[in-house]
């Protein structure tokens, strides 16, 4: 699957991903009300708005883009008519040519994780019918419980070609309060990096591993410290735009053959109809905006790495 990430990536030029983490706050009125009409103001009318939402700025950004990435949460807080969003728009997205990754977090015990695994990136086979049941292309997975939490997850992206991102160093300000933690004279960081660098070994997916990492934007140093640990697996990069991370910050998350890496932004891109800088769009042209947001991220981001 990274293979098929990369191609993409390549094709339009694009290391970037825009993050579907819909708000009610970002939503349009006149995109609340088609939902409100067709459910009444429920939690199923949010979910048809958050949907169309998101149709909306998929149909102006896929162009420009290689991937997206839903951030579950921001679905269940409304239930199960949110998860119903959330599956609507990873089908619409891959339907757009996207690869798609799941921004879950999941990790548990060995056959918790392997629930998580076939629900999220694999298969189940009822009475000789098989299901897909969420079906994203990679996944974000959380190492706290160890190898056995993550061996499930590998054994499905192996059968099934697909990926995770495995939570190395997070971009949010208390990341450090375990995450910079010395152990044995290292940083815990550094010891899930070098676990990531050698799970990733058993996924091989050409030149990189299905299994990447993800580490924060917000910690420019430290992510050219891990890029090292870890030279064939991809980071996912959050924390441009909206935490503070810049392009030119973001250099050394890269290999020297300009792969290596995708940054993510999230309320940077489908909130950008708000920013004072986009204003001139106005709501009713809030997905116009959001390309916009994506054509200066791209800027920003090869530009710096031009240098
Ligand atoms: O370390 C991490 C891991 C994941 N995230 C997720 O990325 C997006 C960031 O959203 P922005 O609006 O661009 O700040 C969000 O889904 C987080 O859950 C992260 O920020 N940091």
């Amino acid at each position: 699957m990274i293979k098929q990430l990369i191609e993409k990536i390549e094709t339009k030029d694009s290391p970037i991903v825009v993050g579907l983490d819909p708000q009610l706050k970002f939503i349009p009125e006149r995109i609340l009300n088609i939902g409100f009409e067709q459910f009444g103001e429920t939690l199923a009318g949010v979910a048809e708005a958050i949907f169309l939402f998101n149709k909306e700025i998929i149909d102006n950004v896929y162009d420009l883009i290689p991937a997206v990435k839903p951030q579950s949460a921001m679905y269940e807080q409304f239930g199960s008519a949110g998860v119903k969003a959330f599956e609507r728009t990873v089908s619409y997205a891959k339907e757009k040519g996207l690869v798609v990754i799941g921004d879950i977090k999941r990790g548990d015990i060995g056959s918790t994780s392997e629930a998580y695994a076939i629900g999220h990136l694999g298969s189940i086979t009822i009475k000789n019918k098989t299901f897909k049941p969420f079906d994203e292309d990679f996944i974000t997975v959380n190492p706290y419980l160890g190898s056995d939490g993550i061996n499930p997850f590998t054994k499905v992206c192996n059968s099934h070609n697909k990926g995770m991102f495995v939570l190395v160093k997070t971009s949010n300000p208390s990341s450090g309060e375990f995450q910079d933690r010395l152990i044995d004279g290292k940083p815990l960081y550094v010891h899930v990096a070098e676990k990531v660098a050698s799970w990733g070994e058993e996924c091989m997916d050409g030149d990189y591993s299905n299994i990447g990492a993800v580490v924060g934007a917000t910690y420019p140093e430290i992510g050219k410290e891990l890029r090292k640990i870890m030279p064939n697996n991809y980071i996912l990069v959050p924390g441009y735009g909206a935490q503070g991370g810049k392009g030119a910050d973001l250099v050394n998350f890269f290999n020297k053959d300009g792969l290596g890496a995708i940054i993510n932004s999230s309320r940077g891109i489908i909130a950008a109809w708000q920013q004072e800088k986009y204003s001139e769009f106005g709501e009713d042209n809030f997905a116009d905006a959001s390309r916009k947001a994506v054509v200066d991220m791209l800027d920003d981001v090869r530009g710096a790495l031009a240098k």
